[in-house]
Parts: C-alpha cells; sequence; structure tokens
C-alpha cells in the first residue's frame, strides 16, 4: 500500500515538472528536482520535461534538465528531440545550449568506442565482397541487401562538389567512384590530373568497362582508401570523399591524412550524409566535423542546398532511404589561415 503510494506520488511529481517545465517556472523546476522528481518521465506524446522546455524556449530550464542528466537525443513518439522542436519554434538560444549539449555527448562518446575498439569489426570488408548491381538506366548501384550504394537524384549535389573542388583544375582526388557523377562532374572541368580510388571489385570492373583508364589525366586506383592512400605522397588541390559502409571513425581516420595529402591552398569536401535521418542530429554531427577538421587546421563553410526527395518513386525497391531532410548542407574546407602562418613560421624558424 505504502509503495503503490510513493510510486503514484513519483508520477505525479514527474507530470508536475513537465508542467513547471513547459511554463518556464525555474523555481519550480529546481524544487521538484530537488525533491527527486523523475526529470526522464514522458508523457502520453513521449514528450519530457526538456523536451517542453525546449520548445518553450526557456533557456535556465533547458540547462538545468542538461545539467540534471536529461539526455538531449530523447524521442517523442512523433520523432522529435528536444533540439528539432526548438528548431521548429525558432529558438535560437535554445537550439544552441542543445546543440552545444549534443557535440559534448557525443565526442566523449565517440572518443569512447574508439578506444575501446568498438568499431574495429566495420562492415566494410562484407560489402567488398557483395556482389553489386547497376540498373539498365545507370540511376541506381544496389548491394546485395537492396541497399542503394548511390543514386542518380544526387547529381546535382555531385555537380556542386566538383565545382568546390576541381573549379581550379589541378590535381584532384575522388574517393569512390560509384555511379562516377562526381567523376563525370570533374572532368567537365579538365584537372592537370584525376585520380580515383575505388575498393570494389564489381565498380572497378565497371570503370574498365567504361574506359575509365583512358580518360585524360585519370590514374585509378584500385583498393581500399586505408590501403592505398597512406604511401601515395603525393598533395591535391582538391579532394572529394564519399564512400559506402563505413562508419563515422573511418571518415575520421581519412581527415587524419588530409594535412599530408592537401595543398596549402587546396580544397576538400565529402558527401555529407551524416545522421541525415534527423534534422537536429544533423546539425550536432555538421558541427562535431566541423570541429575535428578545425583540430586539423582546417576551417569549414557549409553551403546549404535546397534537395527534394520526397517522392515515394524515388526509393520504390530501395531498403535504405538514407536522405530525409530538405536541405544539404555542402561542406568546403581549406586549410585554416592559422595554420598556414604556424606552418610558415615553422619554415621560417
Ligand atoms: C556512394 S558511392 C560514391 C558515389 C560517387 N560520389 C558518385 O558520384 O557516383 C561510394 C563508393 O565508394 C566505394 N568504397 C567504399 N568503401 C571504400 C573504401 N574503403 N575505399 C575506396 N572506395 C570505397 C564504393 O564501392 C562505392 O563505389
Amino acid at each position: 500500500m505504502e509503495a503503490a503510494k510513493g510510486k503514484e506520488k513519483g508520477a505525479s511529481n514527474a507530470e508536475t515538472l513537465i508542467e513547471a517545465a513547459a511554463k518556464g517556472d525555474i523555481d519550480g523546476v529546481k524544487k521538484l528536482l530537488e525533491s527527486g522528481a523523475d526529470h526522464l518521465h514522458q508523457d502520453e506524446r513521449g514528450q519530457n520535461a526538456l523536451m517542453l522546455a525546449s520548445r518553450g524556449g526557456h533557456d535556465p530550464v533547458v540547462e538545468l534538465l542538461l545539467e540534471a542528466g536529461t539526455p538531449w537525443n530523447a524521442f517523442d513518439k512523433e520523432g522529435h528531440c528536444a533540439g528539432d522542436l526548438a528548431m521548429m519554434a525558432g529558438h535560437q538560444s535554445t537550439i544552441d545550449l542543445l546543440l552545444e549539449a549534443g557535440v559534448r555527448a557525443e565526442m566523449v562518446l565517440g572518443a569512447l568506442e574508439r578506444k575501446l575498439g568498438k568499431e574495429a569489426a566495420g562492415p566494410s570488408h562484407e560489402y567488398l565482397q557483395q556482389r553489386l548491381q547497376y540498373d539498365a538506366a545507370s540511376e541506381r548501384l544496389m548491394d546485395a541487401d537492396d541497399r542503394a550504394v548511390m543514386m542518380a537524384w544526387e547529381g546535382p549535389l555531385m555537380e556542386a562538389h566538383a565545382h568546390a573542388v576541381a573549379a581550379s583544375g589541378g590535381d584532384v582526388l575522388n574517393v569512390g567512384f560509384g555511379l562516377g557523377l562526381v567523376d563525370e562532374a570533374i572532368q567537365r572541368r579538365s584537372p592537370r590530373s584525376h585520380t580515383i580510388v575505388e575498393a570494389h571489385p564489381d565498380v572497378h570492373a565497371r570503370m574498365l568497362d567504361l574506359g575509365w583508364d583512358q580518360r585524360p589525366g585519370v590514374r585509378i586506383l584500385f583498393g581500399r582508401w586505408q590501403d592505398v592512400l597512406p604511401q601515395l605522397g603525393a598533395q591535391f588541390d582538391g579532394i572529394f570523399f564519399d564512400t559506402y559502409s563505413e562508419f563515422y571513425g573511418d571518415m575520421q581516420d581519412f581527415h587524419a591524412l588530409l594535412p599530408k595529402l592537401l595543398h596549402p591552398d587546396g580544397i576538400y569536401s565529402f558527401f555529407h550524409g551524416l545522421a541525415a535521418d534527423n534534422a537536429f542530429f544533423h546539425a550536432v554531427y555538421s558541427e562535431i566535423v566541423k570541429r575535428e577538421l578545425a583540430s586539423l587546421g582546417l576551417s569549414t563553410q557549409f553551403v546549404p542546398l535546397p534537395i527534394n526527395v520526397a517522392d515515394p518513386k524515388i526509393w520504390e525497391g530501395v531498403r535504405n532511404k538514407y536522405w530525409q531532410l530538405d536541405t544539404y548542407f555542402l561542406p568546403v574546407c581549406t586549410v585554416a589561415d592559422s595554420a598556414l602562418e604556424a606552418s610558415e613560421q615553422e619554415d621560417a624558424n
């Protein structure tokens, strides 16, 4: 009887906490947290106190709940996290608070996972042993599980990536051939040299069938970038990276090669599909990758491009609807002025 009463009181305290958070009642929220109210509790719509405080733009309450340990990344029943609700309501300072919390949490988690070697046995090797299929119109490259490796709707994005990394000619490196969309767009810009790294035997065979090894300035390096790039000893004016079935940790490893691979005046870009099934998670990962590239001496700008892949026909027969958002943030990375100054200073000494 006593236990049941305690449980009832706990539930009603948690509901009161949600109400106080929704109103931005900081004193009420403080008192309820001190009395042990459950800040993880979600109401019938799946919303918790942090989500409601975020929707209302009540920054002091949001800060308090984050400090109390409410996770930034819980979802309500409609699939929205606190950051999505703040974004929908247009509360910029609340978005910034949640973004910072998300970035910090994910960076710590990522570092921990890497330390524990959780990503070591990645799916990449499995992928490289599967048979791939190009459809008749060359609009899709599918793996053996009906997952799309690359789709033609990305054409305009690939054109924009090629423009970013190859507009001024020079020596260009592309990692991952897929449908060859970005490589066609790079070729149209007549680069001095055009190096393509591709690991999958079926894709490599397709490249040879299409005569890519005969194209002007083209050099094909067949193998995983992890194996072929470290010993390359060349610098590029433009680099594009777009692989498949790899972890974020692989991308971090690739980025660690950039100080060697990228010419000081060069431009780096990558397919930015990080956490692309949720707008707020995507923003968190945009910030994480930007900070990590900054630690390698690169400065990143994201160029927003509208994108519309809502038509279900586009995804017919595809198991992985890997894009859900209406804006693509195209990354353009250059060597930061501070990194250039530091290297000039080193040369002078
Ligand atoms: C998404 S597709 C690239 C699409 C390409 N940007 C285009 O414009 O069509 C990814 C490509 O990366 C290749 N790939 C995957 N892992 C790789 C690795 N570790 N090294 C080199 N290529 C890899 C895949 O076989 C695939 O051809």
